[in-house]
């Protein structure tokens, strides 16, 4: 384990990680941010959820003069949401040393974002084409940047960004450090980035398997028409915290939240085609867990740290591995557990080999919950809920009802009574879910087919990072019919 005080950084920074909670560095940090103090162009790999965001924010931050009122360095996302993050981590970083941080990204007024910029951030942390639109409108310089970073870089690249991100790179003095980070770097993606870097050093964390052993993976071998059934009853046995559900299309996912919805789940849907006030409403509603099911495509939830996400579940298998690794690592973030489910059909076999040969980890095989499972699952969790209520011992005001009823019954059928009134019975309301043809096999598919789901590269939107409020426990994860929209309960 390495101590933050033996990578050289400076006492303001170390002030502000300790106010952040953070002990000590996590291997991607103590590797990159000596490298990073000395200028060195670096290409960063490690697991989701370790902490690559401070890895490059850390140094950046000591780097920057504060007594210069001009942006100095510039951290480029993929999508607002992350762009939005990954400035709170940096403004949190840099609280010591008041280092300004200003994110911008499209969606938002542009007006507001030209005011922002004349307050001389120091550190600029966007996605490419409000970036762009700001060097274009000559309302942004970034002449005096020293330190240029690509989060997610080989998303940004494989989405086609690699020319308004030359375009940008073009601005900024030749003599910069530009550093490259994600958890996934396939070879092509590396060569064709460091076409714009200086020598750059390859960091990877040495680890067995490409994501994190404190996630449990499981795979269930499911018919297309039977996935939803095997999600609801997942849902009811394994009562997540907060789960996320991976669909392969927009209308995938706006599907699988109204019919989560009609089952009597808190869940609502979040993809590309979304307005910026919807998102960034459903991602608050998700962090502070007045919804508890967020329906995602890939790219929407890439990079994005919420804590409490305890499932992913991937109901139709990701078309390529990266995309597999940070869907899952959605879950399972800075040394916390979290359970991974991927549906298979039955035709998309060879597609879970490709994952398992590239994350080198087996799936565990899991045979699909039956009815009574699930029932089992929900009655389970009421029963641990009754524990917890007499475990808070508050109950005095209850006596005289409970000993009327005793008067009247057994205890035992009371008991049951009660029981099965607070029990959610599976349902098994008809929903309407439009079918998704199995990938195609893994001959037919042209190299670089990645026709996904998700952003089409522009209107992107942004989301806030709402508080994390503590969720009380709760078990039954889901609202009866009756009651769905009063969502207090959940907070
Ligand atoms: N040294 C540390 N000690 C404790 N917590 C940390 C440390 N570094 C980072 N974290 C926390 O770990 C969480 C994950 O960090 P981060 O989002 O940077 O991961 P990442 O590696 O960028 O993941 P991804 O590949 O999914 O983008 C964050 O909540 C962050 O605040
Ligand atoms: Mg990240």
């Amino acid at each position: 384990m390495t101590k933050f005080q033996d990578l050289g950084i400076s006492p303001a920074t170390m002030k502000s990680l300790k106010r952040m909670g953070f002990e000590e560095a996590t291997p991607i940090q103590a590797q990159t941010i000596p490298l990073s103090l000395e200028n060195k162009d670096l290409i960063g790999q490690a697991q989701t959820g370790t902490g690559k965001t401070a890895a490059f924010g850390i140094p950046m931050i000591d780097k920057i003069d504060n007594t210069k009122d001009f942006i100095q360095g510039i951290v480029i996302a993929p999508t607002r949401e992350l762009a939005i993050q990954v400035s709170e981590e940096l403004y949190k970083i840099g609280y010591g040393k008041r280092t300004k941080v200003l994110s911008i990204y499209g969606g938002q007024d542009i007006n507001r974002q030209i005011r922002a910029l004349k307050n001389k951030p120091h550190i600029i942390v966007g996605t490419p084409g409000r970036i762009l639109d700001h060097i274009n409108r000559k309302t942004m310089r970034l002449d005096h940047v020293h330190t240029a970073i690509l989060d997610e870089a080989d998303e940004m690249l494989n989405m086609g960004f690699i020319d308004d991100i030359e375009a940008i790179l073009a601005q900024i003095p030749e003599e910069r450090q530009t550093l490259l980070f994600s958890a996934t770097m396939p070879a092509p993606i590396r060569r064709m980035a460091e076409r714009f870097m200086k020598e750059p050093q390859i960091v990877r964390v040495k680890a067995k398997e490409m994501t994190v052993s404190s996630i449990e993976q499981y795979y269930i071998e499911v018919h297309e028409k039977n996935k939803f059934d095997v999600l609801t009853r997942l849902l009811d046995i394994q009562s997540p915290e907060l789960a996320i559900v991976f669909g392969r299309t927009k209308r995938r996912v706006d599907e699988l939240a109204e019919a989560l919805n009609l089952r009597g789940y808190m869940a609502e849907g979040i993809h590309g085609d979304l307005s910026q006030a919807k998102r960034i409403s459903v991602l608050r509603k998700f962090k502070e867990g007045s919804i508890d099911v967020l329906v995602a495509t890939d790219v929407a939830a890439r990079g994005l740290d919420i804590s409490g996400v305890t499932h992913v579940y991937n109901f139709d298998i990701p078309q390529d591995p990266e995309s597999y690794v940070h869907r899952i690592g959605r879950t399972g973030r800075a040394g916390k557990t979290g359970v991974a489910m991927t549906f298979i059909n039955p035709r998309e076999k060879s597609y879970l080999h490709v994952v398992e040969r590239t994350t080198k980890r087996k799936m565990e095989r899991m045979d699909a919950p039956t009815l009574d499972e699930a029932l089992e699952g929900q009655q389970k969790a009421v029963m641990e809920k009754i524990m917890q209520t007499i475990e808070e011992n508050n109950l005095e005001s209850y006596k005289e009802a409970a000993d009327e009823l005793l008067a009247q019954k057994d205890a035992s059928t009371v008991v049951q009574a009660v029981l099965k009134m607070l029990t959610k019975e599976p349902d098994t309301t008809p929903v309407k879910l439009t079918e998704e043809k199995p990938l195609p096999s893994k001959r037919d598919r042209k190299p670089n087919d990645r026709s996904r789901g998700g952003y089409n590269g522009k209107g992107r939107q942004g989301g806030q990072k709402g508080s994390y409020k503590s969720r009380q426990g709760h078990t039954g994860k889901r609202q009866s019919h009756n009651n769905r929209s009063n969502s207090s309960s959940y907070r």
